[in-house]
């Protein structure tokens, strides 16, 4: 901002009266100034996008721990595609908007007071152009507001959707293409795309205007200075220096004005994403810990239980209960089995146990304790579950294994494979150091399936649950995979929740519960059920129809 004035006291004083040593002089400032100002713009830059760059990894780690403590209620809730936009892109528009802002909404009120001082100071009869310039300018960046700040805002939105519609073709990939929809999807991703362009392009073009509107105020302004300068200078009132001077103070207001309002541009935008990552943030999960004080504890010494009493549960937005009073109870040593059609309520009833949801009647107790008055990693560390759809992570079968316990020894992994019955597969593809891709895709649906079960196994815990884990399995591997399970010391202390839909995976079970439409309509063992009750005896009529009824 001091360079003007040097450049003027250079004309006036040097050129004008032709004195070398004095052009030289200025000259030398001019030096030292510039490099002050690079200096001090390269450290702004710094500051700024080192500053934003932090407050960009502070949020992502923060969304990441509330992410992973959501219960399956907030996922259901904002979508998953939504997380990972709002996680990616929407902390990527903070910080956009945080290095804007250091870098220019200090920088620019500072110059415009500043340089309007300065002018001032200079020339006051010409800051009379100003009053006309400032009031266009700010009626063109208004109008420009108003048209781009609602696109702006839809834009997340669209990204939103892109994201959507992206991450469906990719999980469904081998769907898409046995149908055949590859065109029906292509159409529907080129939608969202053209949705999110038409949006993105129309914001864009609108600001676009800025600059030329820009420097078209900017050409009349000094045209004005030039004009109005030319006669004072004609009539002997002013000097050529403080013209030049003027002149590019007027450019330095004029440009502050014009970075002040693109900050109230982007400011909108990004305020729409700190709205979309506030909501996640502020989101409490509706699965929750009871206050620390009131909290009990599980007695590492009493022997393992598990126990439903008038349990009934309701999805949100469901009509009728996906449970309805299920009371049962098993002791360390015992196996129950749930067995039940399709939709009949066996994954709810298990996903209740490790308190997923949380219920709407009754009450359930694991070593005695109500699961409800423990903390949620606590009751976790009580049980190990191997879910209805292996998930396998990219690593080694090492690093998969010591998931499920990280004090592991090589040998606990090869027990838990030996159990699992994946020890001949693991040793074909190369040992415990095997790769596992993404989703464990290099291995079979029933390889997948032991390598999970194996990392449950190594858990050390009170319950095991396996949730219709065996059905990938043929029938020799499910009854081997099942007479270890029973012969393996740490599970005879523990309860093992089996869900089946075959009668030979739960025939051997000490209780088995018989699941309809969200009701216990049988429960006691094999024989008993085959006796009395009339829906276990139709499965296992239908099984045997279909050549399933080995054990019946
Ligand atoms: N997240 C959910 N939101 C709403 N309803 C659900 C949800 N999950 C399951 N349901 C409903 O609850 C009922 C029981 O589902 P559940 O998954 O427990 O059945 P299941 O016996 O395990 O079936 P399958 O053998 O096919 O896995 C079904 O009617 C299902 O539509």
């Amino acid at each position: 901002m001091y360079l003007p004035t040097i450049t003027s006291d250079l004309i006036d004083k040097g050129i004008a009266k032709n004195d070398t040593s004095y052009i030289w002089n200025q000259g030398v400032k001019m030096m030292i100034v510039s490099v002050i100002g690079l200096v001090a713009a390269g450290g702004n830059v710094y500051f700024a996008s080192t500053q934003a760059m932090k407050v960009g990894q502070k949020l992502r780690s923060q969304m990441f721990s509330k992410v992973v403590n959501f219960s399956s209620r907030e996922f259901t809730d904002f979508g998953d595609a939504s997380l990972i936009t709002r996680t990616t892109n929407d902390i990527i528009q903070i910080q956009n908007v945080m290095v804007t802002i250091l870098r220019m909404m200090l920088q620019s009120p500072i110059m415009l007071i500043a340089a309007g001082f300065l002018a001032y100071n200079r020339e006051h009869k010409l800051t009379l152009i100003f009053a006309i310039s400032i009031p266009i300018l700010a009626v063109c960046v208004v109008a420009i507001m108003y048209f781009a700040v609602p696109l702006f805002k839809s834009i997340q939105k669209k990204t939103d959707r892109i994201n959507l519609v992206f991450r469906e073709g990719l999980t469904g990939v081998r769907v898409i293409r046995a149908f055949n929809q590859d065109k029906f999807e292509q159409d529907r991703f080129d939608g969202a795309n053209t949705d999110y362009t038409h949006t993105a392009t129309k914001a864009y073009t609108i600001v676009s205007f800025m600059f030329p509107v820009m420097t078209l105020i900017l050409s009349g302004t000094n045209i004005g200075i030039i004009w109005l300068g030319g006669h004072l200078i004609a009539d002997m009132q002013m000097q050529v220096g403080n013209l030049v001077a003027f002149m590019t103070y007027a450019t330095q207001i004029l440009m502050s004005f014009m970075m002040l309002s693109m900050v109230f541009v982007f400011v909108p935008r990004a305020q729409a994403s700190a709205a979309r990552i506030n909501q996640v943030l502020n989101r409490e999960s509706s699965v929750s810990d009871v206050d620390e004080q009131q909290q009990l504890s599980f007695d590492d010494n009493k022997p393992a239980t598990l126990s439903f009493n008038d349990v009934s549960f309701k999805y949100r937005g469901a009509e009728k209960n996906a449970l309805s009073n299920v009371n049962f109870d098993v002791q360390a040593g015992q196996t129950i089995a749930v067995i039940g059609g399709t939709g009949s309520g066996k994954s709810t009833l298990v996903n209740l146990i490790p308190r997923l949801f949380n219920i709407d009647h009754g009450s359930i107790k694991v070593d005695g304790v109500e699961i409800s008055q423990v903390s949620q990693h606590d009751l976790h560390e009580k049980i190990s579950i191997t879910q209805q759809k292996a998930v396998l992570f990219k690593g080694t079968i090492r690093s998969n294994l010591l998931y499920g316990n990280d004090d592991a020894t090589d040998d606990d992994m090869w027990k838990a494979l030996e159990i699992a019955q994946a020890k001949d597969f693991v040793n074909e593809s190369g040992g415990l150091d095997a790769e596992v891709e993404q989703n464990g895709d290099n291995f079979s649906g029933g390889q997948r399936q032991r390598l999970a079960i194996a990392r449950t196994i190594i858990k050390p815990a009170s319950i095991y649950v396996f949730d219709d884990s065996f059905s990938a399995l043929d029938f020799k591997t499910d009854a081997k995979l099942r007479m270890a399970l029973k012969k393996d010391q740490q599970v005879q202390q523990a309860v093992t929740v089996i869900v089946a839909q075959r009668v030979s995976t739960v025939a051997d079970a000490n209780l088995i519960l018989v699941m309809e439409d969200g009701q216990v309509v049988g429960q006691g063992t094999h024989q008993e059920l085959k006796d009395n009750n009339k829906t276990y005896r139709q499965i296992i009529d239908s099984q045997i129809e279909e050549g399933d009824g080995t054990n019946a």
